[in-house]
């Protein structure tokens, strides 16, 4: 649902031009363009990204509109600021300001050397956006380095810290088949991928933990390279990713990434021994909470 603005807010844009294709969203083409507006009688130019929904999800522009409505109805200096959306002729397009150096995954991967303290401040902006949002009680439900965008590399030399803007969720989990959501392990919750439709403050602090891990081993996806399969056992499984050298960090992502908390019920070991001689093997009962019964 829009919020409704103000006749006196609405920025008069004469039109936005797409200037150049930079690539393939997961649903969606992106461009950099230009937005023209005039505010008080002054002419204005601001770069910005333009992300049109592929033709293949057109039936998911709801969420594709849920997704910028959300970043545009709440306004924090960690959350990126979506102008607005066109549906002009046949194409969903949402306009959100354009962040410099792009996706936070990509610019580690480049092999931009960077420091403990570098990734701790991008980890700590990335809590206080997900702490607002939890204030007011909002999911975003796609935590992930690909979607923490960087519009300040930061400068040890010169002290500057880095500075990341948390990008829109994209189109609702809840829409997506079950191989994207399969795909999306270890970020997705456990308990999403049996209740896509029913995501909870626990996910997103789930996701937190993978972005972490992913943040501290320079943008190197985890779990790699696994088939949908073997993602699947890992956690049917129980697994957790492989902890880190510095326990500190590692015992934030189990905190981040536990079965246990989730609206994924508890889940206790136990020996199922139907002979009742002791042979029986080591399963995990997964008892759900008792308002799930
Ligand atoms: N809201 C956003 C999202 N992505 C960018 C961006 C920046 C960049 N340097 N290269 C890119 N390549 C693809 C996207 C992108 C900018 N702003």
């Amino acid at each position: 649902l829009y919020s409704k603005c103000r006749t006196s807010d609405v920025l008069f844009y004469l039109c936005v031009y797409k200037d150049e294709s930079l690539g393939q969203g997961s649903f969606s083409r992106i461009f950099r363009g230009t937005k023209m507006d005039i505010r008080d009688g002054e002419k204005r130019e601001t770069e910005v990204l333009l992300k049109e929904l592929d033709g293949l999800h057109k039936n998911c522009w709801e969420s594709f509109f849920e997704a910028a409505s959300l970043m545009s109805q709440i306004s924090h200096r960690h959350l990126l600021l979506v102008y607005g959306v066109s549906v002009f002729g046949a194409k969903n397009i949402m306009v959100q300001e354009f962040v410099k150096y792009g996706a936070l995954d990509l610019y580690l991967k480049r092999g931009r050397s960077v420091s403990v303290s570098w990734k701790l401040d991008v980890a700590k902006q990335l809590a206080s956006a997900l702490n607002f949002l939890e204030e007011k009680n909002i999911v975003h439900g796609n935590i992930c380095a690909k979607n923490l965008l960087l519009a300040r590399e930061g400068d040890p030399s010169q002290g500057s810290s880095p500075f990341i803007k948390l990008s829109d969720p994209g189109i609702n989990v809840a829409f997506l088949d079950k191989d994207v959501i399969l795909d999306r392990i270890p970020w997705v919750a456990p308990e999403v991928l049996e209740a896509p439709d029913n995501l909870t403050l626990e996910c997103d602090k789930w996701s937190f933990g993978a972005t972490l891990w992913e943040i501290f081993n320079n943008g190197n996806a985890p779990l790699r390279g696994w088939d949908l399969d073997r993602k699947r056992q890992f956690y049917e499984t129980f697994q957790q990713l492989p902890p880190s050298q510095w326990t500190e960090l590692a015992d934030l992502i189990s905190q981040c990434m536990d079965y246990q908390a989730g609206n994924f019920g508890s889940v206790e070991l136990c020996r199922y021994d139907p002979l009742g001689d002791n042979t029986g093997e080591l399963v995990a009962v997964k008892k759900l909470q008792p308002n799930k019964q």
